[in-house]
């Protein structure tokens, strides 16, 4: 089988092209393909398949030609993966499976439709806007950090660091504790810390992340939408631009009235032919 490996600011994913949905990928096949000594290794698996041809996408079929059928490396679904959204879509394009397109690409996912344009080398995505709906905490290393449950088609928790402990000294090996009857089916948790004062934005933001499915990562696009948007809450604005510095690089966020778009760059860097391990 076909693949391509692509990653959005070290959010790294294997594409799989399956045009009419006839791969049968399973999470124990993802798992292996994602394992990184074993396998190809990625932090999850984008499949290109026509949204028609998708149980999942075929709703959306109307309005998008692809659906990405995201998975992240333990073989467990997401609504939403930002980065990916972003790498899927250089992906279409450097394919010829879409056009650039003077308005907005759209891609069907899990978590509805989103639209893509090129924003000059990079690609940006616009998803819908972040929902700040709790309070909550979350258990990292004998702490209890409180932080704010935040919905962006897939579930956040963004969790500011007090000052005195910095990002660079939480131990992010193991996954952050955190309520389960609020996050039934577990949540992406970010760390943050002010960045220093920019020219061009309304804030600047440090992030890491640990993510559901995926452990800790370089990156996380839905994770900087959901940071920016408690950023903004705490400068007591409700729209404006976020610079979100992770791991991998620098994400750009706009929350706008009714949506969020996420930039920054996404590269394609291998292609070749994947002899689908045996997990
Ligand atoms: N890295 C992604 C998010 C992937 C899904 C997440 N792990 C989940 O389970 O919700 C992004 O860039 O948004």
């Amino acid at each position: 089988m076909k693949f391509t490996k692509g990653h959005g600011t070290g959010n790294d994913f294997v594409i799989l092209p399956d045009p009419d949905g006839a791969l049968d990928l399973t999470p124990e096949l993802v798992a292996a393909i994602c394992d990184r000594r074993r396998g190809l290794g990625g932090d999850g698996v984008l499949r290109v398949v026509h949204a028609a041809k998708h149980p999942d996408g075929a709703a959306l079929a109307g309005e998008a030609e692809w659906f990405m059928d995201y998975w992240n490396s333990d073989g467990s679904f997401a609504e939403m993966c930002g980065n990916g959204a972003r790498v899927f879509v250089r992906y279409l394009l450097e394919t010829g499976l879409a056009t650039p397109v003077a308005d907005a690409l759209p891609v069907a996912t899990r978590a509805g439709l989103v639209r893509a344009r090129l924003d000059g080398p990079d690609i940006a995505v616009e998803m819908r806007r972040p929902r700040l709906y709790a309070a909550s905490t979350a258990a990292l290393g004998g702490l209890t950090l409180p932080g704010t449950a935040v919905d962006v088609g897939n579930p956040h928790l963004v969790c500011p660091l007090p000052a005195g402990l910095e990002l660079a000294g939480l131990d992010l090996t193991r996954a952050p504790g955190f309520d389960p009857a609020l996050f039934p089916a577990g949540v992406n948790v970010e760390f943050t810390a002010p960045g220093e004062p920019l020219d061009d934005v309304d804030g600047h933001v440090l992030m890491r992340v640990y993510e559901r499915g995926s452990a800790e990562t370089l990156s996380c696009g839905t994770g900087a939408c959901a940071v920016a948007a408690v950023a903004l809450r705490e400068s007591t604005r409700e729209v404006g631009t976020i610079a979100v510095d992770v791991p991998g690089g620098r994400l750009t966020v706009t929350v706008t009235d009714d949506s969020c778009w996420l930039s920054g760059p996404a590269l394609l860097v291998a292609t070749g032919t994947l002899t689908l391990p045996t997990p």
